[in-house]
């Protein structure tokens, strides 16, 4: 690349943040700079030539009347997603750091954030911690999407290549795939997600949680994540995993998920209500990106 040519290069301050240990690189979009296209996600969370994380978020103005700010979420491997629970938190954090949620002095403890899938209430609850109402877990196949099945089920059988995978399906407003497994330390997360998530089933590929349940009140997750691999932590599995297992009456309405990365605390009050998942946020560090 010339000289001339590099000194055209874009540079691109950015925040690199993790929610339980689920990675980020924040970009502030909103100026209406474009967002950024998949190869550029793809350079920007390369662990090894990038930044590094399993997903890009953007700050964009509001899309809604009341609403603080939007944001939009990219997995590692470029494709986009409709949610992101850890990543919701860290705009969160974000935006009040920003000065754009609240007075500046203080900051007003609760706002509103465009999500994708739409308006979610975010409290600040102090010490970086934050609560997202997440919305209403979907349990319609049509709407998480999955294919081959009509009424909703509290456990899927699907038979692939003579092996039978048993699970639980939901949309968070990304789809969520939740297998209950003995032993979290144990579980085939390497071999199985992929399958499902290549399967026709899910023509839209799927998040793999595998879930044990400790207790009532306690359920240690592991996600496999789409577009990204086993995260840390996934903020909307924990939800999902919560939902399916509450729906099933394994676990109280109120459950900790355990995941590798860190503790969320989810709440769903009942079925026909929105689902909350609160949690930890942090800022790693301040960056340029010079795009080349
Ligand atoms: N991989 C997910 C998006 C990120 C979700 C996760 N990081 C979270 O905290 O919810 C998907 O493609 O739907």
């Amino acid at each position: 690349m010339t000289e001339a040519a590099r000194a055209d290069a874009t540079r691109m301050h950015f925040s690199k943040m993790h929610g339980a240990g689920n990675d980020f690189v924040v970009l502030d979009l909103r100026d209406g700079a474009t967002p950024p296209v998949p190869a550029l996600c793809r350079a920007l969370a390369d662990r090894h030539r990038g930044v590094g994380c399993d997903q890009i978020l953007t700050v964009e103005a509001p899309r809604s009347d009341g609403a603080v700010a939007s944001y939009r979420i990219w997995n590692a491997d470029g494709s986009s997603s409709q949610q992101c629970g850890n990543g919701a938190r860290c705009i969160a954090a974000w935006l009040v750091r920003d000065g754009a949620a609240g007075d500046g002095t203080a900051f007003d403890r609760s706002f509103l954030l465009d999500s994708p899938v739409g308006l979610h209430a975010v409290t600040a609850l102090g010490d970086g911690h934050y609560r997202i109402v997440m919305g209403t877990p979907v349990f319609a196949p049509a709407r998480i999407p999955l294919r081959g099945f009509v009424g909703a089920q509290d456990e899927y059988v699907l038979d692939h290549n003579d092996a039978v995978f048993t699970f639980g399906a939901v949309s968070m407003g990304n789809p969520h795939a939740v297998i209950e497994v003995d032993d979290i330390t144990a579980a085939p997360v390497e071999t199985v997600a992929p399958v499902l998530q290549s399967h026709a089933a899910f023509p839209e590929s799927v998040n793999v949680g595998f879930a044990q349940v400790e207790s009532r009140q306690r359920i240690r997750l592991r996600v496999y994540e789409r577009g990204v691999g086993e995260t840390q932590a996934c903020g909307s599995g924990a939800c999902a995993a919560a939902a399916v297992l509450i729906r099933r009456g394994r676990v109280d309405r109120d459950v900790s998920v355990m995941l590798p990365g860190g503790e969320l605390r989810i709440s769903w009050p009942a079925d026909d209500a929105p689902l909350a998942m609160a949690g930890p946020t942090a800022f790693v560090f301040e960056g340029e990106w010079t795009h080349e």
